[in-house]
């Protein structure tokens, strides 16, 4: 019989979950001993790939991550690299694994003291891993310090010790590494900051845990990768015309009106069939001249909220995007308000960014009343905190989560029944059922002005197209990081459109032919 390999999604493991599966690999027959050997081996493997050989100093914790340095160190020695050994914690705490390795070590174990970095060019940091539970201090604290002042290249073994691996936040002080070595899965603290930016390289090993364990955990965080939506995708069909392609209509406010202008060229590149730019009369001129493919309502300056209900009569308008350039000052604060609870009142597909959540900063709750239907909110860090104080702000609030981005995202989308993205470097894509992705495409060069408005534009676009909010948003923010990687540096918001072409080609040609 013809073995079909089942094929298993990009998932990110917390500390707990990592220690489950590890316990049903033990359970399935792999003995915690072999994996513990295997950890040790692959990140000595992955050190003599990276690094020739040079004075390297193993500094082992307490727990399993020690455990873990005691491996490498054997096999670095047995390869004649000149090793030596600090071990902080007493063999009686030891695991039996750990404690077996310990004993295997053939070298001299010494006690930490930063004076062993005078002769070290490369720091195996093996002191702690998902056991960590609280900032460093004393001796390992000492070490960190004088690693960071020395700017030591480190080897950090599952995550750079001080870093939780689970939010990403850092417990204290952290010594970056150039290269972290964990295993069988990532975990949401590799992708999260400052998590992410003290990982270095990030090497998963395999360590023989099988993948069917993955079967016996209810995992609810991904990373975000095109296996997880691109079979929604929405491809044109040949039998297809522009209205099975969805009518997005994007609200344009009365000054920036470069930002809607962004977002409705980014619904257009992402196949909405039609998208219809709602203009205040007064800027309805500027619209339509800098408009081609985009057709230009004009709403009228005085009742203009009625002219948007005359738009939303017509059925076919069926996602709506409220939020860039449509305006906080004065009146246009109660506008803005005032179309996003319309468009809500609809029904339809929503897309909230900007403006359009800031307007809603005094009593976030009317907001959040009014999601009934479909709808993805875009806030960045200070839009999030201005509509969800008391995520950010409450004593209630375990006071780690204000570094924990998956935690934040996840209570936020719970509390207003939206999918939530949270914007930045590492954006957190949160479903109100608890589903989570993170992703990891985003180069540098899309912190800039207008980017986030093309970003609400390409998430509509799909809506329109009948993607369920959460596939949407994420192959959205999927997308503009990869059109800001096809672009690179010099990007501005305005490229962004116009490149996608190229990434939804290539994306196609690598997906589409198996997912017809
Ligand atoms: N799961 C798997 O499949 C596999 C896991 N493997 C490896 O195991 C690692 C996890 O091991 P682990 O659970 O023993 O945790 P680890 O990080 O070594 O430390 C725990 C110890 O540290 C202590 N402690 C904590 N914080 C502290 C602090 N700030 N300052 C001082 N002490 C502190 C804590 O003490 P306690 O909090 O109980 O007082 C406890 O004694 C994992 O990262 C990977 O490398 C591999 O072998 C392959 C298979
Ligand atoms: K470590």
């Amino acid at each position: 019989m013809e073995h079909i390999r089942k094929q298993y999604p990009p998932f990110l493991l917390t500390a707990n979950e990592m220690g489950k599966a590890d316990q049903a690999a033990v359970v399935a027959g792999v003995p915690a001993m072999d994996l513990m050997a295997a950890a040790g081996k692959a990140v000595a493997d992955a050190v003599v790939e990276r690094w020739s050989e040079r004075p390297t100093l193993v500094l082992c914790g307490p727990g399993n991550n020690g455990g873990d340095g005691f491996v490498v160190a054997q096999h670095l020695r047995s390869m004649d690299w000149p090793v030596r050994l600090a071990f902080l914690g007493s063999v009686d705490g030891l695991s039996t694994e750990a404690a077996h390795f310990y004993r295997a070590w053939q070298g001299d174990i010494e006690p930490f003291s930063t004076d062993l970095l005078d002769q070290t060019k490369l720091v195996i940091d093996a002191m702690f891993g998902a056991g960590l539970a609280r900032p460093l201090e004393g001796n390992a604290r000492d070490m960190v310090d004088a690693m960071i002042t020395r700017n030591i290249t480190v080897c950090a073994i599952d995550v750079p010790s001080g870093v939780d691996g689970t939010t990403g936040a850092a417990l204290g002080k952290v010594a970056p590494a150039e290269l972290t070595v964990t295993f069988f899965r990532k975990k949401p603290g590799h992708l999260l900051f400052p998590g992410r930016g003290l990982c270095g390289h990030l090497v998963v090993a395999d360590i023989g845990i099988p993948e069917s364990v993955l079967d016996e955990l209810t995992l609810q965080t991904w990373e975000n990768r095109p296996e997880l939506w691109c079979q929604y995708y929405p491809w044109p069909r040949l039998d297809g015309h522009k209205y099975h392609r969805g009518h997005a209509v994007v609200y344009g406010g009365e000054t920036m009106t470069g930002a809607s202008r962004l977002t409705a060229r980014g619904a257009m590149r992402v196949g909405a069939g039609l998208v219809t730019l709602a203009a205040p009369i007064k800027a309805w001129a500027v619209y339509a001249t800098a408009l081609t493919g985009v057709m230009v309502a004009k709403l009228e300056v005085s009742q203009e909220s009625e002219d948007f209900d005359v738009l939303l009569l017509d059925p076919r308008h069926n996602a709506i995007v409220v939020g860039p350039g449509a305006g906080l000052a004065g009146f246009e604060r109660i506008r803005t308000r005032k179309i996003v609870l319309k468009a809500l009142a609809t029904g339809r597909a929503t897309v909230l960014d900007a403006d359009a959540l800031s307007a809603f900063s005094d009593d976030p709750q009317i907001l959040f009343d009014a999601i009934n239907g479909p709808c993805v909110m875009t806030p960045h860090d200070g839009e999030f905190a201005r509509l969800f104080p008391e995520i950010n702000k409450s004593p209630e609030i375990n006071k780690s989560h204000l570094d924990d981005k998956l935690t934040r995202a996840r209570l936020a989308a719970k509390q207003s029944g939206a999918v939530v993205v949270l914007k930045g470097a590492d954006t957190v894509i949160a479903s109100p059922d608890g589903r989570a992705i993170i992703n990891s495409n985003a180069p540098a060069d899309l912190a800039t002005g207008g980017s986030g408005d093309v970003l609400a534009g390409f998430i509509v676009g799909l809506l329109a197209q009948g993607m369920a909010p959460f596939d949407a948003a994420s192959a959205a923010v999927w997308m503009h990081g990869e059109v800001g990687n096809e672009i690179g540096s010099g990007l501005i918001a305005e490229d962004l459109p116009d490149h996608l072409p190229k990434v939804l080609s290539a994306f196609k040609a690598q997906y589409f032919s198996s997912h017809q």
